[in-house]
Parts: C-alpha cells; sequence; structure tokens
C-alpha cells in the first residue's frame, strides 16, 4: 500500500527548449520597436509648424497596441512545459482516490440532438475509474421528455456497453465514433470479440432508431415518469429531478454503472438563467445533496472523452503535488471530432492550445477553457465568476490578436498614399511584414498543421477580427451602458463523425464554404473588402497615370501587397 513506501511520484514536469523560437521572439519585438520609434520620430519631425496628418497617429496607436500584445504573447510563450502523468502508478492508492461528479449540458433538443448527448454521457458512463466513485449529472435546459427518455434507454445500453468497453479495452468509448470505423478495431481471430462486437452494433442501432423516432407528445401522453413534463413550458416549468440509475445502495466492485441523474432546472420569466453558467451552478447545488464528490468534470453535450483514463491522467496532476492547492484545476485541450481539413474557418485553434497552451502551462497553470476541466469544486465557487476575466484574458493574450492589424494596415496605407516618398517604410515595415509571417507560418509547422490550414486561419482571422469581434466589442459596450441585453445561441451540433464521408454530395460541397445569411454580421468585412478593392482600382490607375506622365506620385507595391492581403 502506498502507506509502505515514499509514494511513486504521479506527474513530472518537462520544460521544453524553444531557443530558436526565442530569438525569433525578440527579432518580431525589436522590428517592431524600431517601427514604433520611427514612426514617432517622423510624427516630431513634422516640420514648418504644420499639423501631422491624423492617420499617422491612429497608425501609431495602432503599432503601439500591436507591440504590447505581441510582448503579452511572447511572455506567455516563452517558457512552455508539458505534463507527463503516470496513470498506472494510482493503481497502488486506488482506495485513496477521491469521488468525481460528471456535469453534462444541453440545452435545445433540436439543436442538440440527444443521440449526441446520449454519446457525451456514455463515454463518461465508460471511463476507466471506481464505479462507485463516479456519478454523471445531465442538466437539460430544454426540459425534453426526448432528451430524458434518450437516457432512460442510454441506461439499457450502457449495461452492455461499459462492461463490453471495459473488457475489450476499447480506446473511444463514445458509440457512435467507435462503430463509425470500417469493422471491429481488433484482429478478426478472435471469435468471442467479433460475436460481441456485432452484437454491440445492433444493439447501438436500435438505440439509435428509439431515439429517432421518439416523439415528445407521445412520450408525454405515456404519464408515468413522464407525468412531469406534461404541460412544462420550457421557460417556464418547476424543477424535474430524475435518478435514471443509483449505484449508491449497491457499492460493491462488481457494479457496473455510475450513477446517472436528469436535471431540468427550474425555469420562471422572472429569473435570469444564466445559460450554460447557472446550469453549472445548479448542478454544484443539487450533487452537493446526492454525491458531493469533492472533484467535478464538467463536459458539454457535444463532446466525448477520447481516452478512457481521463479521470486518471486529471488525478495524477490534482493529487500529484506536495501542495495539493497549488493545482485547482486540470484543462484538458480540445481536440474537434469531425472537425473540416484544413480548418477553413480558423476555429480549431490546434496552434493556440500547443503554442500558449504549453507556455501558459509554464507561467502559472492552464487557462480555464470553460470545459473539459475536471477541478475542485471549492475553488471553482470561489472563481467562478472570474471565468469571463480568465477568458477575456486568454483573447488578450493570444496569438491572433490579429485585431490590431485589420484596423492597422489600411491606416497604413493611407499614409503611404499621403506621403509616398516616405522611405522607412521599405524597410521596417517589409521586414516585420515578411518575419511576421514567416514566424506564424513556422509555428504552424511545428505543430504539424498544414500550411493550408496556416492561410485558412490567416483569413479568418481577418474575418472574425472585422466581424464577430468587432460586434461583441459593441455588444459588451451597449450592455455595459445598460442599452441591450446580450443573447446567447446554443449553436447546432450534430453527430457526425465524419464529414466527408458522407453521401450527400451537395451538403459535402458546402462544407467548407462560407454560408453569408443576412446578418449584421457580415456587413464590417464586407465593407472593408470593397474599400481595399476600391483602392487597389484607383491605386492601379494612378500607377498607369504616373508612369504614362512621368510624375512620380503613384502609389508603391507596398500598398498593393497589404491591400491585397487584408
Ligand atoms: O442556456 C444554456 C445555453 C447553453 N448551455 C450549454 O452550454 C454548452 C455550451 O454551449 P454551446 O452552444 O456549445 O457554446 P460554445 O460556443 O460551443 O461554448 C464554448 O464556449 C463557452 C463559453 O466560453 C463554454 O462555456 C463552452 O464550454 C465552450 O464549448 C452546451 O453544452 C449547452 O448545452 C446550457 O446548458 N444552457
Ligand atoms: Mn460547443
Amino acid at each position: 500500500m502506498a502507506s509502505a513506501g515514499k509514494k511513486l511520484q504521479l506527474q513530472e514536469r518537462v520544460p521544453l527548449r524553444r531557443t530558436a523560437w526565442k530569438f525569433a521572439d525578440l527579432a518580431v519585438l525589436s522590428l517592431l520597436l524600431a517601427l514604433v520609434a520611427s514612426r514617432a520620430a517622423s510624427l516630431l519631425r513634422s516640420d514648418d509648424g504644420e499639423a501631422p496628418p491624423r492617420c499617422w497617429l491612429v497608425a501609431l496607436v495602432c503599432e503601439v497596441w500591436f507591440t504590447l500584445v505581441w510582448l503579452l504573447n511572447m511572455n506567455g510563450k516563452w517558457n512552455p512545459v508539458r505534463f507527463d502523468t503516470f496513470p498506472e502508478r494510482l493503481s497502488e492508492r486506488i482506495d485513496e482516490l477521491p469521488a468525481v461528479d460528471l456535469f453534462v449540458t444541453t440545452a435545445d433538443p433540436k439543436l442538440e440532438p440527444p443521440l449526441v448527448t446520449v454519446n457525451t454521457v456514455l463515454s463518461l458512463l465508460a471511463v476507466d475509474y471506481p464505479v462507485h466513485k463516479l456519478a454523471c449529472y445531465v442538466s437539460d435546459d430544454g426540459c425534453s421528455p426526448v432528451t430524458f427518455y434518450a437516457l432512460r434507454e442510454a441506461v439499457e445500453f450502457a449495461r452492455l456497453w461499459v462492461p463490453f468497453c471495459k473488457r475489450h479495452d476499447v480506446q473511444v468509448r463514445a458509440p457512435f465514433v467507435y462503430f463509425s470505423a470500417t469493422g471491429p478495431e481488433r484482429g478478426t481471430a478472435d471469435d468471442v470479440f467479433l460475436r460481441e462486437w456485432t452484437s454491440m452494433k445492433s444493439e447501438y442501432e436500435n438505440l439509435v432508431t428509439r431515439i429517432e423516432n421518439a416523439d415528445e407528445s407521445s412520450l408525454v401522453r405515456r404519464g408515468g415518469e413522464f407525468a412531469e413534463f406534461l404541460g412544462a413550458e420550457r421557460r417556464n416549468h418547476p424543477t424535474i429531478i430524475k435518478v435514471l440509475w443509483d449505484n449508491s445502495k449497491r457499492s460493491t466492485v462488481e457494479e457496473v454503472l455510475p450513477s446517472l441523474v436528469y436535471i431540468s432546472r427550474e425555469k420562471s420569466p422572472r429569473h435570469h438563467h444564466h445559460f450554460k453558467a447557472g446550469a453549472m451552478n445548479v448542478l454544484t447545488r443539487v450533487s452537493a445533496v446526492l454525491t458531493n464528490a469533492p472533484i467535478m468534470l464538467n463536459v458539454d453535450c457535444d463532446m466525448f472523452t477520447n481516452n478512457p483514463q481521463v479521470v486518471l491522467h486529471a488525478m495524477c496532476l490534482l493529487l500529484g503535488f506536495d501542495d495539493e492547492v497549488r493545482s485547482g484545476f486540470v484543462q484538458a485541450p480540445q481536440r474537434f471530432y469531425g472537425g473540416l481539413k484544413d480548418d477553413p474557418f480558423g476555429n480549431q485553434m490546434e496552434v493556440i492550445f500547443q503554442k500558449l497552451g504549453w507556455g501558459i502551462a509554464g507561467l502559472q497553470g492552464m487557462f480555464y477553457g470553460g470545459t473539459e476541466s475536471p477541478s475542485y469544486k471549492e475553488l471553482q465557487k470561489k472563481f467562478g465568476t472570474s471565468k469571463e476575466l480568465i477568458e477575456s484574458a486568454r483573447t488578450i493574450i493570444s496569438g491572433d490578436m490579429f485585431a490590431a492589424q485589420t484596423v492597422d494596415i489600411p491606416s497604413r496605407i493611407e499614409v503611404a498614399k499621403e506621403v509616398s516618398s516616405c522611405s522607412y517604410e521599405t524597410g521596417t515595415c517589409w521586414a516585420l511584414f515578411l518575419v511576421y509571417n514567416i514566424y506564424t507560418f513556422m509555428e504552424y509547422m511545428d505543430c504539424r498543421v498544414s500550411a493550408r490550414a496556416w492561410w485558412n486561419n490567416q483569413r479568418m482571422q481577418r474575418i472574425t477580427s472585422a466581424s464577430s469581434w468587432l460586434l461583441a466589442f459593441l455588444t459588451v459596450l451597449l450592455k455595459t451602458l445598460g442599452l441591450s441585453e446580450t443573447v446567447f445561441e446554443v449553436t447546432r451540433k450534430d453527430n457526425k463523425s465524419t464529414p466527408d464521408s458522407g453521401d450527400d454530395s451537395t451538403e459535402d460541397a458546402d462544407l467548407g464554404r462560407f454560408t453569408f445569411d443576412s446578418s449584421p454580421v457580415f456587413i464590417p468585412p464586407t465593407a472593408l473588402t470593397i474599400v481595399n478593392i476600391v483602392a487597389i482600382s484607383v491605386g492601379a490607375w494612378r500607377a498607369v497615370y504616373a508612369t504614362a506622365e512621368g510624375v512620380p506620385s503613384g502609389p508603391g507595391v507596398g500598398e498593393f501587397v497589404c491591400c491585397g492581403w487584408l
């Protein structure tokens, strides 16, 4: 037992070397400083008592801001570390392991199909951890009898699925992913396995059919367990709590399933429900009176654990320090399943998670991503409200603060147009432009993310910073001034595990494309594009005119490249 000798180390903090990157960091920084210095100098120099052009000031502000962001970014990435965990060493401390409450939130049976939530729950029920120390709570803000029914059916399936996964050491325990592979992962030589695999697959298909055919009104008419859903309006109903599986009385090692509890918290038009945060608070309170585990793990309904040992890995980090207070939560990196090839929408964040995530881990510990994060409940309560702060800090530090650049480049172009004879731009600006882009490109190569993905991310950064970030800024401004309320729209989820293998060819063709609708979110980037196209056309005309007339006042190559790049 553990007391018999010195406990084996559960985790190791491995510093990652990045000497060459540090030089690159400094190179970009010195170019930025040189640019700011020369901009400031030329502003001061502006002779004849004439006021310097206003856009020069704007450019200076943008460049200073960009330099500041770079400085923060650089600091965040400076000394990255990786944490290696040794879950096998926990085997001798099994009795000491703390209980864990697993939380899943879902909000809308249409946008978040119950089958998606069911898969998340199944992958959690099947994790490698002492079963009687686990309890899973599902919060349903949709107050949907279909979601409840789906979970009820899922329990029956789980009684077969969980032992199957553990017997055969299945790696991905979300059935929709597991069965989307062409055949059983193991060699066909194993007869028993093959038979079980085939029968599990057909059990799962039956489950899918039952859930997909479930119909709200006929479920409610069934009465019994469903009676409480009768007349329950989504935004106005009392709390519904249902224990779908209870292993508290039978806490033997043979027990196959963790407890599973369904909760649809009370809603009333008179009280704000605070979206996911509100749901999490209710989950914390309900679990406190039922199982009251010291640790909780929070997962959104469209996620699953891709590693059955995830809770054990987390324990290595939560218990692995001499002073346990030092570790308040563990953040698993988000990997996207069914993500499109080459990240056309720039939202897979692989490079950010690796570069900045490990960097921040080296400073003080990972930032809180809002999900996939086992944590001590006490700390959660304490810092719960500061999540926005942490997230905004993340955005501020993150490498994609290109927002500055989007404002930056056009203003620089304006400046350049007024004084095209000014020559410093050719030096510092070009070097900065090249070094900066090569730097971000190399980061993608380093993380083994394709060049295409880099390009797509560059594009999307321009679009998001000019659209959603700009509007988000305005929204926060309006909210702060008390002029409007923020609304949260749940994003649509589906459970296709391989988007590019579907047979709906028209839908496939549109997968990597942007869908434009009437949303005002598209106005700013479209306006910017038009302005730049006009600028290029006018510039081209002026360049041709200037060459023809022999007057040296046409725009330079820099202007064209910058306009095009933007
Ligand atoms: O009223 C609500 C609204 C949402 N949710 C749940 O909250 C989660 C996140 O909602 P989603 O629409 O998927 O938003 P995302 O933009 O994907 O959320 C990301 O960003 C959020 C805010 O930072 C984090 O909380 C999430 O974990 C993270 O996945 C989902 O499980 C929802 O079911 C609720 O429970 N109640
Ligand atoms: Mn989500």
